[in-house]
């Protein structure tokens, strides 16, 4: 991978977007950012307690203004938070300024590995399962849209899956320059 170049990961809550990004930055020497660390740094609260605040269009405004801010920086993988991909400007950014990789995981992946967390405001009341589902039927076609490539959630631990990202990604990587 280019250093110069940002990898942008992008998909739903619970695919491995923030502990798999961070596993590809130490694997490719790049800086590692995460939006939603980036708004709590800012706001110094929880983004659990931004929405509380702020409600969504608040946390969507800080988000698209740390968006902004970190992809303009060069050699960084940007985790970003699900929802980022909602706002049009935002999705310009993405495929402007790096290579967007998408990490996919079914409803039944994402309902196991958070079962135990309640970091998550969009996902703290109502059923969680319908709640997913509902996301997914919007935000998928938008993943879609945008990513370069996409990496299917298979059920494996974090450092298969994220040995299985790189090989796809190098691959990949390697189609483009020979291509
Ligand atoms: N590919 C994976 N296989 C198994 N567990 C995973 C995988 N990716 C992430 N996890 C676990 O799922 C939880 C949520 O992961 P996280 O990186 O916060 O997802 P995201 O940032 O996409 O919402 C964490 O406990 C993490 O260890
Ligand atoms: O689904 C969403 O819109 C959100 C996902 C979260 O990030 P993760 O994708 O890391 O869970 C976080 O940005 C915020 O709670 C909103
Ligand atoms: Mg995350």
């Amino acid at each position: 991978m280019n250093p110069s170049c940002n990898l942008f990961i992008i998909g739903p809550t619970g695919a491995g977007k923030t502990t798999i990004g961070r596993r590809l930055a130490e694997h490719y020497g790049l800086e590692f950012l995460d939006l939603d660390q980036e708004i709590e740094q800012l706001c110094g609260v929880p983004v659990s307690r931004v929405f509380e605040v702020e409600g969504e269009a608040g946390f969507r405004a800080r988000e698209s203004q740390l968006l902004d801010e970190c992809s303009r920086r060069r050699g960084v993988v940007l985790a970003t938070g699900a929802g980022a991909v909602l706002d049009p400007a935002n999705r310009r950014t993405l495929v402007e300024r790096g290579y967007v990789l998408w990490l996919q995981a079914t409803v039944e992946q994402q309902l196991e590995r958070l079962a135990h967390d309640q970091q998550r405001p969009l996902l703290a009341s109502g059923d969680r399962g319908e709640r997913l589902t509902a996301m997914a039927q919007v935000r998928t076609p938008l993943y879609r849209e945008i990513a370069d490539l996409a990496i299917p959630g298979v059920q494996e631990h974090v450092h298969a899956a994220s040995a299985r990202s790189i090989l796809l990604i190098d691959q990949h990587w390697q189609r483009q320059h020979a291509a």
